[in-house]
């Protein structure tokens, strides 16, 4: 069996330059070119799986709970809130915190607590809201059964990339989208079933409740008589009345679209201003054992709720960010790095206020995320041929820039992307959390699902430097059909036996929010459509069909989550043409549709083709170099695994991106422009 070509497939934006997001709502996707009729696969091999009986999903109906507490920013768990109107846009050299004015024309695309956008018109099972269900009208197969029945958990390290290619997979997804209502992290205030994992009788049962049903005879949860699992459905534009306009029901996103790092800054004035220092440009900081950590959440409870009282829980620009050791880090790598461009720039420009320091040392963080994202991490995943081929990335001379911004794309995350084919890379996902010592040895290990939403083991001791070494040396779990144990049965478990499954959740969430099948998003990217269950054979190995025969009525009814998963990967990328086509879209929105852009050469918002040369020095090696306890070594491809021709070296071969570039030649012209281009609805 081999691989699909990569040179069949061709995503090509340049026929169709005025596309949008609703353009291709009925399905006509024709910008993606077919592929032959018979790729096959190698890597998405599954070991086996028990089979169990059916058990029918309890439909959940549209929910009436909202909250339209106007202005209020901080989302919770189980609340939907408005977006922040927009009064008037303003040129600004810098983004607003919440998204809005990074388009001109139309302020509020891709704000916080907004819509998702779609491809393709959702299949909801009353036409407007509730779950999809089956082409005969029955239920769908129970989502937990799929996740045992046609994927498998075996244990399968991936030679080529470390855990860090893993982790900043999280930071992006969490930067780009929230689903609206959720906490993701700690246990939602709605239950739909009792503690004891019964479900709670209809009568009584939330109308936001999707739960999942546990069949009979299920090799985890039928060891402690656990029958249901907590589902609650996303808040969608129905439940905010400043939104809904008619139409099927569209899920809301809680944070910015745009990669601008609100995961760090936040996603609202409100939310960025607890977590400024508003001195010296800085955000703020709890100094512990000598070094800085992120400041302390006002809910630890609430927000930490699997520890103990007493142990630090963190805030931060996101909810999440207390749900596993990894994303904590990156988290703390991150803050640490705008603190120590704030702090070089101080000194560079010691005339700049603390506004002027906060801004430009955000507007550099985000540049060199951007930059490591699409250079350094996406190649891994989409494939560096078919990035330069649909214009996601360039091949630059180191100063050049590239002005791409096209106002007539919509920039909010796609539906299909954020809630099927990014979560496909929760197969990367490993059980074990190695902590390594600077010599690169393994110095124990963790497991996942003790540390969920129990951040303060990152600060025991050396840890915060080995778990870092560790996500840098250990391999991540293969990119293929296996999803981990600790995610596929004990999913923020808080100290009980057993915890969730991400993996049917992903499948509930895929029915939740109405998506499209498998087979439309097929032909919507240019596969051909399936007539019958033998001509998915195109992609997906008999095997792996043989299963989800066994569970679907028609192959129609596959899930875009589950088909998306079990294809052949294309050559060169970790995924099958049908999630290659739509995160190729999604990335390439997200860079096209941000006028902010680091690589534009706009005066105001830009930066100059010396400071842009430096940004293009950004590595992810250099970054845990620089915002670590105490490292001093690193491979320079941290994403990928340490080899003979990417060998561990001292931090300071690294190359590193010249702060000094940002000299202020004009001081006190500079200062002016910077404060009178700040727009009236921004911040302190
Ligand atoms: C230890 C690592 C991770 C854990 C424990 C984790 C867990 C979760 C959980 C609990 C959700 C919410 C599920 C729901 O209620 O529907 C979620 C959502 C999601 N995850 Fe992960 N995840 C991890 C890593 C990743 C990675 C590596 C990626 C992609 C590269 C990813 C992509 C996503 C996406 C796109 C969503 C939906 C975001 C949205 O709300 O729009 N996750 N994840």
């Amino acid at each position: 069996l081999t691989k699909v070509s990569s040179s069949i497939y061709h995503i090509v934006h340049n026929d169709h330059p005025a596309h949008h997001a609703f353009r291709f709502l009925q399905g006509n996707g024709p910008r993606y070119q077919s592929l032959p009729p018979s790729p096959t696969l190698v890597s998405n091999v599954l070991q086996g799986n028990p089979v169990f009986g059916t058990t029918p999903a309890i439909q959940g109906n549209p929910f009436a709970q909202f909250n339209p507490a106007y202005g209020a920013h901080f989302p919770t768990g189980g609340t939907a809130i408005c977006p922040m109107p927009v009064a008037r846009c303003e040129k600004s050299a810098y983004r607003s915190m919440d998204g809005s004015c990074n388009h001109l024309d139309n302020p509020q695309l891709g704000i916080a607590n907004s819509r998702y956008g779609r491809l393709l018109s959702p299949k909801y099972g009353d036409g407007v809201s509730s779950p999809t269900r089956s082409i005969t009208g029955e239920d769908l197969p129970n989502a937990r059964l799929i996740s045992l029945v046609v994927f498998g958990e075996r244990d399968v390290p991936d030679p080529q990339y470390t855990l860090v290619n893993m982790q900043w997979g999280q930071i992006m997804t969490h930067d780009m989208s929230m689903q609206a209502g959720g906490t993701q992290a700690r246990k939602h205030p709605t239950r739909c079933c009792t503690d004891d994992g019964r479900l709670i009788a209809s009568a009584d049962i939330h109308s936001t409740c999707y739960p999942i049903i546990v069949p009979p005879n299920d090799p985890a949860y039928s060891q402690v008589g656990t029958e249901c699992l907590d589902f609650v459905r996303t808040l969608t534009d129905r439940d905010i009345k400043c939104l809904y306009d008619n139409g099927p029901a569209e899920q809301l996103t809680a944070v910015t679209s745009y990669a601008d790092l609100s995961l760090i800054y936040g996603n609202s004035i409100q939310q960025n201003s607890e977590i400024r220092a508003f001195q010296g440009g800085r955000m703020l900081v709890d100094q512990r054992n000598g070094a800085e950590y992120l400041p302390p959440s006002r809910n630890a409870t609430g927000d930490c709720d699997a520890a103990p009282p007493g142990e630090v829980c963190y805030q931060a620009g996101d909810i999440r960010v207390n749900q596993n050791p990894g994303l904590a880090i990156l988290h703390t790598i991150l803050l640490r790095e705008h603190n120590r461009i704030a702090d070089t720039l101080a000194k560079l420009n010691p005339h700049y206020n603390d506004r002027t320091l906060f801004q430009e040392a955000r507007k550099i963080n985000i540049a060199q995320y951007q930059h490591i994202s699409y250079y350094e991490w996406l190649p891994i995943f989409l494939g560096a041929e078919n990035m330069l081929k649909n214009r996601l990335i360039y091949e630059t001379s180191t100063k050049n820039f590239i002005n791409d911004f096209d106002s007539s794309i919509d920039p909010s995350v796609l539906n299909e992307h954020a809630t099927a084919a990014f979560r496909y890379f929760h197969t990367q996902i490993e059980g074990r959390l190695d902590l390594v010592s600077e010599l690169r040895s393994v110095l124990g290990s963790l497991r996942l699902s003790d540390w969920m939403n129990r951040p303060s083991i990152i600060e025991i001791g050396d840890n915060f430097d080995s778990l870092t070494r560790g996500h840098a040396t250990q391999p991540e779990e293969l990119t293929d059909i296996n999803f981990d144990r600790e995610i596929k049965h004990f999913l923020l478990r808080r100290n009980m036996p057993f915890g969730g499954d991400l993996r049917a959740i992903d499948i509930q969430r895929n029915r939740d929010h109405g998506l499209a099948s498998y087979n439309d998003l097929r032909e919507f990217c240019g596969v051909r459509r399936a007539q019958t269950w033998e001509d998915y054979s195109d992609l997906i190995e008999v095997d792996v069909i043989e299963r989800m025969k066994t569970l679907y009525s028609s192959h129609d009814d596959v899930d875009l989550t589950v088909g998306g998963a079990v294809e052949a990967h294309v050559e060169g990328s970790l995924a099958g043409p049908t999630f290659l086509c739509i995160l190729t879209e999604q990335f390439y929105r997200t860079r096209v549709g941000d006028r902010f852009w680091y690589e534009n050469g706009d005066p105001l918002t830009g930066f100059t083709e010396e400071q842009l040369a430096e940004v293009r020095k950004a590595t992810m090696a250099r970054l845990l170099c620089d915002n670590g306890n105490q490292i001093s070594s690193m491979q320079p491809k941290a994403f990928k695994t340490v080899s003979k021709s990417n060998p561990v070296v001292p931090c300071s071969d690294i190359p590193q991106v010249d702060l000094t570039k940002w000299i202020d030649q004009k001081p006190f012209k500079q200062t002016e422009d910077v404060l009178n281009v700040i727009p009236l609805h921004y911040g302190k």
